[in-house]
């Protein structure tokens, strides 16, 4: 199955004589295309997962499937070009480069990567296309996710990972961006994953996974999401 399983994985940290569990043997698959939110309290694992998912923290047990890849079993060098080449990554704080334009910062990315979209062709999907030659400091919040967004989809990745994209936003402008990325799902036919502490999405992903002390406590398929624009919370 094309998409995303994770098969028995476990991360586990040793801090001196004590062992975390961060992610405690658990599997569930995401069929590809899927929008999906993963939900869970502070320490719940869900950036641990997200960074397994990423190739940029590996699994202490178990096995990691990405579009029938075995990520899991990847050397360095695997590694590395996997996130270059199949993973775009949005982060809560965007991370663009302040000495490049949003235009630069997206071509830097393309630059690197095998099949990546044309850089133009993605500012408009993300409506950012009249910023473009502005720096990240002449850019609102939401235009500088917009950005950071162009960013990963310009790589053309297999799957887009979202941790806590809308944490620095206001309210408004964050349902914008959750409301944009599960447009780009739609439309590009990507899974996305978006990581949040937010419990009210939860109608909104076709896919809801919540994550308590390393555990999935459900795991949940919606064949009617709720566009979050619909929703208040
Ligand atoms: N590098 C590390 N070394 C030791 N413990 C870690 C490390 N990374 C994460 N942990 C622990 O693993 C657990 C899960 O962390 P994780 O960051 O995945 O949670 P989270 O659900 O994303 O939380 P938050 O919403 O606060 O980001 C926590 O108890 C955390 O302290």
């Amino acid at each position: 199955m094309s998409g995303v399983r994770l098969e028995h994985v476990s991360r586990e940290y040793i801090m001196g004589k004590t062992v975390i569990k961060a992610v405690d043997d658990i599997s569930f698959a995401i069929p590809e295309g899927k929008y999906t939110i993963i939900l869970g309290a502070s320490g719940a694992g869900k950036s641990t997962v997200l960074n397994i998912l990423g190739g940029m923290d590996s699994p202490t047990g178990g096995k990691v499937f990405v579009n029938e890849k075995e990520i899991s079993s990847f050397n360095k060098r695997q590694l590395t070009q996997y996130r270059r080449e199949s993973i775009g990554f949005v982060f809560q704080f965007y991370n663009l480069m302040p000495n490049l334009t949003v235009e630069e910062n997206v071509e830097l990315a393309s630059q690197i990567c095998k099949n990546p979209l044309d850089t133009r062709q993605v500012l408009r999907m993300v409506g950012l296309d009249d910023r473009r030659r502005n720096f990240p400091a002449q850019c609102s919040g939401g235009e500088q996710q917009r950005g950071a967004i162009a960013r990963a989809l310009a790589k053309n990745p297999d799957v887009l990972l979202c941790d806590e994209p809308t944490g620095a936003l206001d309210y408004v402008t964050g349902k914008a961006i959750l409301a944009l990325l599960y447009d780009l799902c739609r439309q590009s036919k990507k899974t996305v994953v978006v990581v949040t502490h937010n419990g009210a999405l939860a109608p909104t992903g076709d896919v809801v996974i919540r994550m308590k002390s390393g555990k999935i406590e459900s795991f949940t398929e919606n064949p009617n999401p709720t566009p979050v624009q619909e929703l208040e919370w």
